[in-house]
Parts: structure tokens; C-alpha cells; sequence
């Protein structure tokens, strides 16, 4: 779909996995971390492949909602957590405006920040990545769809 957001960017359940695992790959040099801190909700699941991968088995949750689906808001901090972050890996689905990022970062500025995919605009908020998708596509995650019919592309465009 294609609206003011710009273009939607579906990714499937196979290919967030295969993604999420090139993320662990990379991270698996990068540490050893004493744990993970998941930013809900988006990060819950990213951080549960890379948990696996680096088996890590201490999880923690940072709680933030700025979005409500395509419309950005207030972020709200429902759950913080202590201490500076030191050894502590932030796993996030995404980075987009960095306005999230910058709160996490703020909270635990010692942890290292992952995501999956990044845009533009929050790329120099992030420590490791795997996925740049321009600034104006919108990643539709699988937990956010479901499957149903596709207008083809000719009929879409009304031809
Ligand atoms: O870089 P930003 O512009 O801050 O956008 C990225 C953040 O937005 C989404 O979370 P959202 O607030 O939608 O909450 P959710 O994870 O519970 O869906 C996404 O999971 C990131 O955490
Ligand atoms: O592109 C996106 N997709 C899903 N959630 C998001 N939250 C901010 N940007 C995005
Ligand atoms: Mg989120």
C-alpha cells in the first residue's frame, strides 16, 4: 500500500528470522553481553531469536509506546529500568525517527543498541544493524498483518 507514509514495506515471519539471526551473528563478536533489555512490544520478538542465538537466557523489558500504528505521538515510559546499561545488549524491531532510541540510549547510555531494520533518520542512534529501508517506507512487521486478498497491481492503480 501507498499513502502519505510512503510505501509499505511487508516482511514475513521467515524473512524477520533470517534477519533477526544476521543480527545475533553479528552481535556474537561484539560482546559477551550480560543480558538483553527488549523494548516492548516491537523488540520482544527480535529479542527472543537473538537470546537464542547468543544464549542468553537474562531478559529485561524497557516499556515505551510512541506510535499508534502509522501516527507518531507523545512516548510514553511505562516501564524504565536501572543502572547505566553497562554489558547490556537493547535489542529494538526498528529505528525510524531515532525519537525512541534517544530515550533508550538516555536511560542506559553504557548498553549496546541493536536493531533489525534502520531508517535514515535514526541510523546514527544505532550501534548494529542489519536492514536500511528509506525514510519513507513503512516496515509492516508479520505480528501487525494477516493474510487476505491483494488487489492486483494494474487494478490498484485503476487501469
Ligand atoms: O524511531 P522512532 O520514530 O521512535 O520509531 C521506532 C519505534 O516505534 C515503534 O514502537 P511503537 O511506539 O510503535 O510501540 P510498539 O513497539 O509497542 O509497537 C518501534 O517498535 C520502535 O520502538
Ligand atoms: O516503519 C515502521 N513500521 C512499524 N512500526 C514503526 N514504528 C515506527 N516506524 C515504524
Ligand atoms: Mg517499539
Amino acid at each position: 500500500m501507498v499513502d502519505e507514509k510512503g510505501m509499505d514495506f511487508p516482511v514475513s515471519w521467515d524473512e524477520l528470522h533470517r534477519t533477526a539471526r544476521a543480527l545475533a551473528y553479528r552481535l556474537d563478536s561484539l560482546g559477551p553481553f550480560k543480558g538483553i533489555v527488549a523494548i516492548t512490544r516491537g523488540g520482544l520478538v527480535p529479542a527472543a531469536i537473538v537470546a537464542r542465538e547468543l544464549e542468553l537466557r537474562l531478559v529485561d523489558t524497557v516499556c515505551i509506546s510512541t506510535y499508534d500504528h502509522k501516527d507518531m505521538g507523545e512516548a510514553n515510559i511505562l516501564k524504565g529500568i536501572d543502572g547505566d546499561g553497562e554489558g547490556w545488549l537493547i535489542i529494538d524491531d526498528l529505528v525510524d525517527t531515532g525519537k525512541t532510541a534517544k530515550i533508550v540510549r538516555e536511560m542506559l547510555p553504557k548498553a549496546h543498541f541493536a536493531t533489525v531494520f534502520a531508517k535514515p533518520a535514526g541510523r546514527p542512534l544505532v550501534d548494529t544493524f542489519v536492514t536500511e529501508v528509506s525514510q519513507d517506507t513503512w516496515i509492516l512487521f508479520p505480528w501487525d498483518v494477516e493474510l487476505a486478498y491483494a488487489q492486483p497491481i494494474r487494478a490498484r492503480k485503476g487501469k
